[in-house]
């Protein structure tokens, strides 16, 4: 799969969309990659997945197990475990806490894992991913994700491969240019939305 297939993917999908939103990271971008309309059809997923498994395979050999930061990077993490042969497990937020691995979930002595999250920005979810598995015995090898937003300025602390590296711009909200300070804000990620 090309990079422009990877993008024709999410364009035919409806799930590049423009306007004005809020990151997870709190910064502001005129473009948002909406991959949950990519997740909610299997066949798109699957296309994307597989290729992202090969990718993964290239890069860093044999793989026993995805874990990806919830709630976003679920899918394709049990997606890419599918094509590669390999476990899926995924860490969680108690709301507005950090990640943590549960349900029994672990990454065992001897055991190759890889994080798999959906879209990298600032590289930071996937970071924190990486934190809450410090005191796992197995190790991680690598991390992938579907689209690179980040020019690959991505800082995840270790190596990173994606399906696609774009350069979206992205602002701080104190620093928006005239045209994206026009349009209402809107936040369509989970962090930091609080328990009802
Ligand atoms: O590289 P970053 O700056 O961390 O941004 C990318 C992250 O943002 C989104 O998750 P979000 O926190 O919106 O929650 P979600 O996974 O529940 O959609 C996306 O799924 C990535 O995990
Ligand atoms: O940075 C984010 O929060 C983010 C960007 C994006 O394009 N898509 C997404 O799901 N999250
Ligand atoms: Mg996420």
């Amino acid at each position: 799969m090309t990079p422009e297939d990877v993008l024709e993917e999410f364009r035919s999908a409806g799930a590049l969309l423009q306007g004005h939103f809020i990151l997870s990271s709190g910064l502001r971008s005129p473009t948002f990659l909406q991959k949950m309309t990519i997740f909610s059809d299997p066949a798109r997923t699957e296309r994307l997945c597989r290729a992202l498994a090969e990718v993964i395979t290239r890069q860093f050999g044999r793989i026993d197990i995805v874990v990806s930061p919830a709630i976003g990077g679920i899918i394709p993490g049990y997606e890419t475990a599918r094509h590669l042969g390999a476990k899926a497990i995924f860490v969680e937020r108690d709301p507005g806490g950090p990640f943590t691995l549960r349900r029994g979930f672990s990454i065992p002595a001897g055991a190759r894992a890889v994080i798999v999250e959906d879209i990298v920005t600032t590289g930071l979810s996937a970071r924190e991913c990486l934190a809450s598995l410090k005191d796992e015995a197995g190790e991680v090898v690598g991390a992938a994700c579907l689209i690179d937003r980040s020019g690959g300025r991505g800082e995840i602390g270790l190596p990173l491969v994606s399906l696609v590296t774009l350069d979206i711009p992205t602002y701080s909200p104190d620093a928006l240019p005239p045209e994206l300070a026009a349009l209402p804000a809107v936040k369509p990620g989970s962090r930091a939305i609080s328990a009802p």
